[in-house]
């Protein structure tokens, strides 16, 4: 019987979690790992999948629709004989025989979330609820990416685990945070009715190679912006805070979650803390110091500041961030560049 710890969280009595495949058990057992990926065509699932490749005992599954992710991401490993792609939605039911899953699917960007917000909020409830049953069913333990947008536009900073958030209900970006609460109250409802093993990481701002060029997020923007000679648009007032987390430190995080014995919510992310107008300042300064910065219209809802307090990830999960901003966005840069077609000039 798998043990779980308690980190404070985890009210209530939490029953055992089920009886794992009597595979498990077998003579001609074979002792990889099987886990499945949802999202796992996406910038940090891609980048997540990678990682677990590298370990010879880990079998991957990636279940995706495509909607934000591409197979490109996952092209390395196409044929390879501990790797599986499936095109599937999470909005249905899926059957497969899996150990672990990191349940990543969810579009991300505001402007894809906002796209088709009824899509969004079932693929928080439906397609969390679809991954809670696999997990009960095969006894798997279920890690969420959760998000810093739980805590809505915070009043409290920096955002510890233990805030609640302040979050409208009822506003445009609402399918995405809302449906990211639901989906963690899913998790612990689960846990403690079905004594399924959860991991809930709250996510803060990631960026690095990979994502989408007209992803729309402030960080992918700038810098393609940058590369193309394009003004920096940020969006006003600019004073708004974000933190930003590279890919590899995330994914890092993400994992030792998951192998962790602490149920979270944690949160991951950089506590890095920079305003919109430093940001492009510092794009400009590395990139392109030819480029103009111009304020442009902001959207509902923003939230005003972000910072994550990441005591707790340092704490139960021995983990903190190594890559500075100015270190990552060069990398990021490198990436870009060559999808872009646009060399360097030196
Ligand atoms: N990147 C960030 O800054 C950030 C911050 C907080 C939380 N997160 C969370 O991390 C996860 C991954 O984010 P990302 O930045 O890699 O985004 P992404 O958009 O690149 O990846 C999401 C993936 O999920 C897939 N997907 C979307 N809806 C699906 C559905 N119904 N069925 C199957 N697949 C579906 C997309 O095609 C895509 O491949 C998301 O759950 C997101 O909410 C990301
Ligand atoms: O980390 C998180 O928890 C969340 O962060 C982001 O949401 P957001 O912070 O709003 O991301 P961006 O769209 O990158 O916006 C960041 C800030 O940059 C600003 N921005 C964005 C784009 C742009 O061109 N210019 C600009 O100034 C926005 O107004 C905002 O204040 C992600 O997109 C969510 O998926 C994620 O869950």
């Amino acid at each position: 019987m798998a043990k779980e710890a308690s980190n404070g969280n985890s009210h209530g009595t939490t029953k055992p979690p089920p009886t794992p495949s009597p595979l498990r058990n077998a003579k001609f057992f074979q002792a990889n790992m099987r886990i499945l990926v949802t999202g796992g065509a996406g910038f940090i699932g891609s980048h997540l999948v990678d990682r677990l490749m590298e370990n010879e005992k880990n079998e991957v599954i990636v279940v995706d629709n495509y909607f934000t992710g591409s197979k490109d991401n996952l092209k390395k490993w196409f044929g390879h004989p501990r790797f599986e792609l499936i095109r599937h939605d999470v909005t249905e039911t899926l059957l497969v025989e899996v150990d672990q899953i990191y349940h990543l699917a969810c579009p991300a960007s505001p402007i894809f979330y906002k796209y088709n917000p009824v899509k969004t909020i079932k693929t928080n409830v439906i397609g969390t609820l679809n991954m809670l049953g696999l997990a009960k069913r095969v006894g798997a333990r279920i890690l969420l990416t959760s998000t810093s947008e739980v805590y809505g536009d915070p009043l409290v900073h920096p955002q510890d685990e233990s805030y609640w958030g302040n979050v409208n209900p009822i506003g445009v970006r609402s399918c995405y945070d809302e449906g990211k609460r639901v989906a963690e109250t899913l998790m612990f409802d689960y846990h403690r009715q079905h004594g399924i093993e959860i991991r809930i990481a709250r996510i803060f701002n990631t960026y690095g190679p990979r994502m989408n060029i007209d992803d729309g997020r402030v960080v992918s923007n700038f810098i393609a912006q940058a590369v193309r000679g394009e003004p920096l648009t940020v969006q006003a007032p600019g004073t708004q805070t974000r933190s930003f987390c590279y890919v590899s430190d995330m994914v890092d995080g993400l994992i030792r979650l998951m192998e962790g014995e602490n149920t979270g919510p944690i949160n991951i992310g950089n506590p890095g803390e920079f305003t919109m107008l430093e940001l492009a300042e510092t794009v400009k300064e590395l990139i392109n110091p030819d480029v103009e910065i111009i304020s442009v219209e902001n959207t509902p809802d923003d939230p005003r500041q972000r910072k994550p307090d990441i005591t707790k990830a340092k704490e139960l999960l021995g983990w903190e961030p190594k890559i500075k901003l100015r270190d990552g966005l060069p990398l990021m840069e490198d990436d870009f560049r060559m999808r872009l077609g646009v060399p360097r000039n030196n």
